[in-house]
């Protein structure tokens, strides 16, 4: 067409194009990676012209994903993120231009590392409460890690964002907990159906009351907490530093967020803040099941640094410490990225290495399929930590868990931290080792990488 060359599509259907294909998300990492066999960038198609999520490009090609997240037109999120936007309104992680810039510049100060070192305390009491929990397995039982661990990560977001605990391992809450996983649950399914992405059809599902419930006790939550910390709230209070008592602070002077505002950032938190760093956590541990050498050197390292206490207070320095740890986390994410893709939104035509990217284009960048390249990870399936010991700076964009760019993960450090605390506590009271017979995970893209059928290991104590 006049010259103009454009990414090549993979064979679909005349009027659905490519999204029967992406039903089902259990599916959709394969679905990519055999879409991706012709070219490391495709154009895809999801339904007719009247659908609201037409087209698209997916990619995993390193010079691309590049370009696109140096770019500072396109800092637009895809159209699938809308369906967030019940929940998170023009929270960081879907807002845009000057609005997300504002407010970026007025949230990166809460996450300084004077703030971090002070959520250590959270992490380890927290920590602690799980522990517990896991004592009551033993070797003869698996433990399914997915569920124990995402109350932990949800107990550790609640009182760092909002400085409330909710004790969700305790098994309080439960209206609030279950409306996040409800929340998390219908928002992935609507994306990924044909009829749901239509407004009007959705109003007629039951996902919908589902979704107006869950939102209806959200909502609810985050404001009662925020009135009642910004009434009681004590003049240079030092003992209340989580989140929303900084954004508070920030508040009275120049940049001032509305209660509406600071709801939509607390709750953008809650959500990225808490199913990203399970998913995390549970792969880590699931792969150092896997490989006993591996746990081996993360124990010895513990070792070193905590001599025989098994149960040390822990300090943000300690965190620093674990060097090996980080490797393994760096790893799992490789293998496991929490967000397995990521969505930008052409607002003008793209030009880039002579293809045309048309304005008013959905882009998905596949981070799962970049990071198993074996030009950039030789024996891409192999889970070896020690690639990232000498990780070669010259290919800053091979390992993207985070993102990387402007719009990269805000929370980044934090969640290191987190998931360092909680796998150092687990791993020098036990052993993990894989169930028998060996439980495979299934892995399912919901918008962050689940595993279906849980994560399950067994848990030795050691002596
Ligand atoms: C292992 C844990 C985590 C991973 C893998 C992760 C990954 C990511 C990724 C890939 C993005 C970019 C999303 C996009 O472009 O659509 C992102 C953005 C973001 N993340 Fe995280 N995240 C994690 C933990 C956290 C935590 C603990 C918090 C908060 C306490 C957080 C808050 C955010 C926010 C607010 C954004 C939006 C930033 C912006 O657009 O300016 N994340 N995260």
């Amino acid at each position: 067409e006049n010259g103009r060359k454009y990414f090549p599509e993979p064979p679909g259907t005349i009027l659905l194009g490519h999204m029967l294909h992406i039903t089902s998300t259990t599916h959709l990492l394969d679905y990519c990676t055999k879409f991706l066999a012709i070219g490391d960038t495709i154009m895809l198609r999801f339904g007719p012209e009247i659908c609201p999520i037409r087209k698209g490009i997916l990619t995993k090609d390193y010079n691309l994903i590049e370009f696109i997240l140096n770019n500072r037109k396109l800092i637009q999120k895809s159209e699938n993120y809308t369906f967030l936007r019940k929940w998170l309104g023009n929270g960081l992680l879907i807002s845009d231009g000057d609005y997300w810039k504002r407010h970026r510049k007025i949230l990166t100060p809460a996450f300084h590392f004077e703030i971090l070192k002070k959520f250590v305390e959270v992490f380890e009491s927290a920590g602690d409460v799980l522990i517990q929990k896991l004592h009551e397995y033993d070797e003869s039982t698996s433990v399914d890690l997915d569920t124990l661990i995402t109350l932990y990560t949800l107990d550790v977001i609640c009182e760092t964002a909002m400085g409330t605990k909710i004790s969700a391992q305790s098994g309080h809450n439960n209206a609030y907990v279950e409306s996040v996983r409800n929340m998390c649950k219908t928002v992935t399914e609507r994306a990924f159906s044909l009829l749901k992405i239509f407004d009007k059809l959705y109003w007629l599902t039951r996902d919908y009351y589902k979704q107006q419930k869950a939102l209806k006790i959200l909502h609810g939550f985050t404001l009662k907490v925020i009135n009642s910390r910004k009434n009681r709230r004590v003049k240079n209070d030092e003992k209340r530093t989580a989140f929303l008592d900084l954004l508070l602070k920030f508040s009275e002077k120049e940049d001032v967020l509305s209660v509406s505002e600071l709801r939509e950032e607390v709750d953008t938190f809650m959500f990225e803040g808490h199913d990203t760093t399970a998913s995390g956590i549970c792969f880590a541990l699931y792969c150092l099941a896997d490989h006993p050498e591996v746990q081996e050197k993360v124990f010895q390292e513990q070792k070193e640094i905590f001599g025989d206490r098994k149960n040390p207070v822990t300090t943000y320095s300690d965190l620093q410490q674990m060097k090996y740890l980080e490797c393994v986390l760096k790893e799992t994410l490789r293998l496991y990225p929490s967000v397995p893709v990521i969505g930008r939104y052409t607002t003008e035509e793209i030009h880039f290495d002579g293809y045309v990217i048309p304005k008013n284009t959905n882009i998905a960048i596949f981070i799962y399929g970049l990071h198993r390249n074996p030009d950039y990870f030789p024996e891409p399936e192999m889970f070896k930590p020690e690639r990232f010991e000498n990780f070669n700076n010259a290919i800053p964009f091979s390992h993207i868990p985070f993102s990387a760019g402007f719009r990269n993960c805000i929370g980044q450090k934090f969640a290191m931290l987190e998931m360092k605390s909680v796998i150092s506590k687990i791993v020098r009271q036990f052993e993990i080792k894989p169930t028998t017979p060996r439980h495979e995970v299934q892995l399912s893209p919901e918008t962050v990488l689940k595993s279906i059928n849980g994560v399950k290991v067994t848990l030795k104590e050691r002596n």
